[in-house]
């Protein structure tokens, strides 16, 4: 797997005028990597990761997975968002099962495939549930089986613990790290939050904001099995104020004035 994004620059008409929420953006990432993007609220960060998933189509510049240009929405690239996005009236099984009966998958496969991952998520006894008789942690893990059952070649991750509470949001990310490394799946995260990023990725881009640029790419050497320990570390301590210390520069060229921005 390989995806390149070249170049890319997005402009929005608005009625204040053209906005460029992204300007000249070019970023890889590689089969089996963890790779996030951080950025201050503004910086373009879900901009970008609409223009991967084909949601939206860049102004100019191109995105493309083993070379093939991204047209529209494909089940080369998963998508997992912030807020639940399950359908409320299906059970977590069809939920699963839904885009693989978009596929025209057949029920016996749909069935073993979305059990497969169920299991995988931890969320086999819940399969005739309902989305609303689980906790936000849990539908999270339903929202990451049902992208893993379409065996995309990335996932692509939207603030997916942003709503989480303080305690779920450590398990899920400690849960998230697990799967990674179990499957070897390619990932790219977005997410504002610092320290989320320096745990879990092997390299980061960090987007200064107005117009979304990166500031700077950088790798993160804190070993493979990463457990919460390492948030105790200074080397880990240094990452994120490494970073905080690029938003800052950033939030003071757009305001002119100091802003703190915490992990
Ligand atoms: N469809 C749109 N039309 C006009 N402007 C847009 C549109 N989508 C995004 N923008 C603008 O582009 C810029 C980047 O927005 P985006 O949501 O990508 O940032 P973000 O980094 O994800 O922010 P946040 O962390 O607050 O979600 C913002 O100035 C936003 O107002």
């Amino acid at each position: 797997m390989h995806l390149d994004i070249a170049q890319v620059h997005k402009q929005f008409a608005t009625r204040g005028g053209p906005l460029v929420a992204l300007q000249d953006i070019t970023m890889q990432v590689e089969t089996g990597e963890f790779v996030c993007a951080v950025g201050a609220s503004g910086s373009g960060k879900s901009t970008l990761l609409r223009l991967i998933a084909g949601l939206e189509r860049p102004t100019s510049g191109t995105i493309s997975v083993d070379g093939r240009g991204v047209t529209g929405p494909g089940a080369d690239r998963g998508m997992v968002f912030q807020s639940y996005t399950l359908y409320p009236w299906m059970t977590v099984q069809n939920n699963v099962e839904f885009g693989l009966k978009l596929r025209g998958i057949s029920a016996r496969e749909r069935r073993q495939q979305a059990s497969y991952y169920l299991e995988m998520v931890g969320l086999a006894p819940f399969a005739r549930a309902l989305p609303k008789e689980l906790s936000g942690g849990m539908k999270q893990r339903v929202a990451i089986a049902r992208a893993l059952a379409n065996q995309p070649k990335i996932l692509l991750m939207d603030e997916p613990f942003g709503a989480l509470d303080v305690q779920t949001k450590e398990t899920m990310q400690q849960f998230l790290l697990e799967l990674w490394q179990r499957l070897g799946i390619s990932i790219l995260m977005i997410t504002h939050d610092v320290a989320e990023a320096v745990f879990l990725s092997q390299r980061i881009y960090v987007l200064s904001a107005s117009p979304g640029t990166i500031a700077r790419e950088l790798s993160i050497d804190l070993g493979q099995r990463r457990d919460y320990g390492i948030r105790r570390s200074s080397q880990f301590h240094h990452y994120c104020e490494d970073i905080m210390d690029l938003l800052r520069q950033s939030q003071r060229a757009t305001f002119g004035v100091p802003q703190s921005i915490g992990p």
